[in-house]
């Protein structure tokens, strides 16, 4: 059995009025330490497929498993990361990367010193007493990483963490994000709307198409693509391939 199943998902949103489907039919499974990315057009579902992977609703129809027990009952294990960094601005960083352990009443001397010591690996060392808005927004972004992994949680959901970066900020944080999350060998699933991201830290793409939301395609990243940098796969010839052919497979989709 694999670590995440989703098993012919379907979901609608209701209103008083009517109901509208967003996903039809969509199953896949994921490995234990795979980086999953999940790309498609806009409204194709991925939010909401990222939205039920974390538990916060349950499809209208079909299963996820995630390490053999459905999300809603574990949501502590579930790493949830959007594109705001959502620190409390009234809270240090210190306070802020250690507040998710001390709600889940998991505070103690050893989670405290491998928390601070994730944030020296990311680079934030001497930051643990400042406050968000005296960082940029690739340090917060970061500040929030740790926060999401210092509780040690099962998979990690990345809901476009980095859409709201610069291009520079955004590509040393894909390299540093791809480290920190092979070096703790942790499940990861990727929502993104760039092609290149996906290529570059992922072992497989989903590609979604829309109306309603379905699993369109799925590419399995060639295997001298997986083990290196993000910043250097971008250059590596069959990165280009990749490229080419995700772009051709979404314009059919979106119809450009
Ligand atoms: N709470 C909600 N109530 C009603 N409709 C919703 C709700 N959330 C999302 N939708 C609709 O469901 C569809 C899928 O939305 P979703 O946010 O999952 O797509 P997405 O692929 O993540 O989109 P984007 O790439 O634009 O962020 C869209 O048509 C959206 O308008």
């Amino acid at each position: 059995m694999s670590f995440l199943t989703v098993d012919h998902i379907h979901h609608s949103y209701f209103n008083s009025k009517n109901a509208t489907q967003v996903l039809e039919d969509v199953s896949f499974q994921i490995e234990e330490g795979e980086f999953i990315s999940i790309l498609g057009p806009s409204g194709c579902g991925k939010t909401t497929v990222l939205s039920i992977l974390a538990g916060l609703m349950p499809p209208t129809e079909g299963s996820v498993m995630i390490d053999g027990q459905s999300p809603a009952l574990q949501l502590s294990s579930i790493g949830y990361m959007l594109q705001q960094d959502y620190l409390f601005p009234w809270k240090t960083i210190e306070e802020n990367i250690l507040l998710g352990l001390k709600l889940m009443k998991r505070l103690t001397p050893e989670t405290k010193i491998q928390a601070l010591a994730l944030l020296k690996d990311i680079g934030l060392a001497g930051v643990e007493q400042q406050f968000p808005r005296q960082l940029s927004g690739g340090m917060r972004q970061r500040a929030a990483l740790v926060r999401t992994l210092a509780f040690n949680p099962k998979i990690l959901l990345l809901d476009e963490p980095f859409s709201a970066l610069d291009f520079q900020t955004k590509l040393k944080l894909e390299d540093l994000v791809f480290e920190t999350l092979r070096n703790v060998k942790k499940t990861a699933v990727l929502v993104t709307h760039d092609i290149g991201e996906a290529i570059s830290m992922s072992d497989r793409i989903l590609l979604f198409a829309a109306k309603p939301g379905r699993l369109h395609k799925i590419f399995k990243v060639p295997d001298e693509l997986r083990f290196i940098k993000p910043f250097q796969v971008r250059s590596m010839p069959s990165y280009s391939v990749l490229f080419n052919e995700i772009w051709k497979e979404l314009e059919s989709l979106e119809g450009l």
